[in-house]
């Protein structure tokens, strides 16, 4: 099958048979291409991060199942069967802090594999791979973790998780927290990593201007539940689906709006910037 992922009817209640119960997914259904690029936007608490805790089982369903190649997830698995699926699905949390704790870059990289049973030479070649993948400097696996700078710590929890070799990278606000520079640097890594890697991935983000241009489809969430999936043109371009749901514009999409008020029609809308104004050249160069 050519799906990697699916969610089916998938519910999720938190404090279940407790005065504060809340179901945080409502039947979700959903389906992830293998190789694709796919972000997952919607208000605070519409359910994004309870949604991605299920591609790895972190969080399991109350109802449903999930999906990940031949991998199933039900309410009844057990935490015993799990090793093969987190080998599969590397999970990046919203803070670097969350997912690193060793002494040096080194040892926070080399956990994973390491507990896979790699060794020695083999396990240094990995860790070496992984720190050149998202091209931090070598001289740095012997600092502390602690002692680097946000983008770089970025780097490293992205590292520890490329060292297990998954199939798919699951992204929970990755720039949060990071300058300009930094978030750029850090999406193009990711970018990288799906289009010559052909790892999947799977980004949360509230950045409507990154959501544009890096995804090849976009997920809108809403409390708990799916409510659109589509390619990104197709969502900003729907003047009242962003109104009812009061999503933020991505520039290209605004400039694309301006120029339209004022009968300049372009031939295709590209949501990255600089492509954009290709486009807007080369239609004025022809007219
Ligand atoms: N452990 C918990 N117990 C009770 N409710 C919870 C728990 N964790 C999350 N929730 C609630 O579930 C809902 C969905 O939370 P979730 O973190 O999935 O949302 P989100 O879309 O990722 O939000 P954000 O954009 O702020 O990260 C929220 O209303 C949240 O308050």
């Amino acid at each position: 099958m050519d799906n990697e992922i699916l969610f089916k009817n998938v519910t999720h209640i938190y404090q279940e048979n407790t005065p504060n119960q809340f179901k945080a997914l409502d039947a979700v259904d959903l389906k992830i291409k293998k190789g694709s690029f796919v972000s997952i936007i919607g208000k605070t608490g519409s359910g994004k991060s309870t949604l991605i805790k299920h591609i790895n089982a972190l969080l399991k369903p109350h109802d449903g199942i999930i999906k990940v190649g031949d991998f199933s997830i039900t309410s009844k698995t057990s935490n015993k069967n799990l090793k093969d699926l987190r080998k599969k699905v590397g999970m990046v949390f919203q803070f670097p802090e969350q997912q690193l704790f060793a002494e040096t870059v080194r040892e926070d990289i080399a956990f994973g594999p390491s507990n896979f049973g790699i060794t020695g030479d083999k396990l240094n070649e990995t860790v070496d791979n992984a720190v050149d993948l998202v091209r931090l400097d070598r001289s740095l696996l012997n600092q502390s973790p602690f002692e680097l700078s946000g983008g770089q710590k970025r780097r490293v929890a992205i590292a520890s998780v490329l060292a297990m070799n998954p199939e798919i990278l699951v992204l929970d606000e990755p720039t949060a927290g990071l300058d300009l520079e930094g978030q750029h640097y850090i999406l193009d890594l990711i970018r990288r990593l799906n289009r010559e890697e052909k790892i999947t991935i799977i980004l949360v983000s509230h950045q409507m201007d990154d959501v544009a241009k890096y995804s090849d489809e976009v997920v809108v969430m809403s409390n708990g539940k799916v409510i659109k999936q589509c390619y990104p043109d197709q969502l900003f371009v729907d003047k009242s689906f962003v109104e009812k749901y009061d999503l933020e514009i991505p520039e290209a999409v605004k400039i694309n709006n301006m120029l339209e008020s004022k009968g300049f029609h372009l031939d295709k809308l590209s949501l990255d910037s600089d492509e954009l104004i290709n486009e807007i050249v080369n239609k004025l160069r022809n007219e």
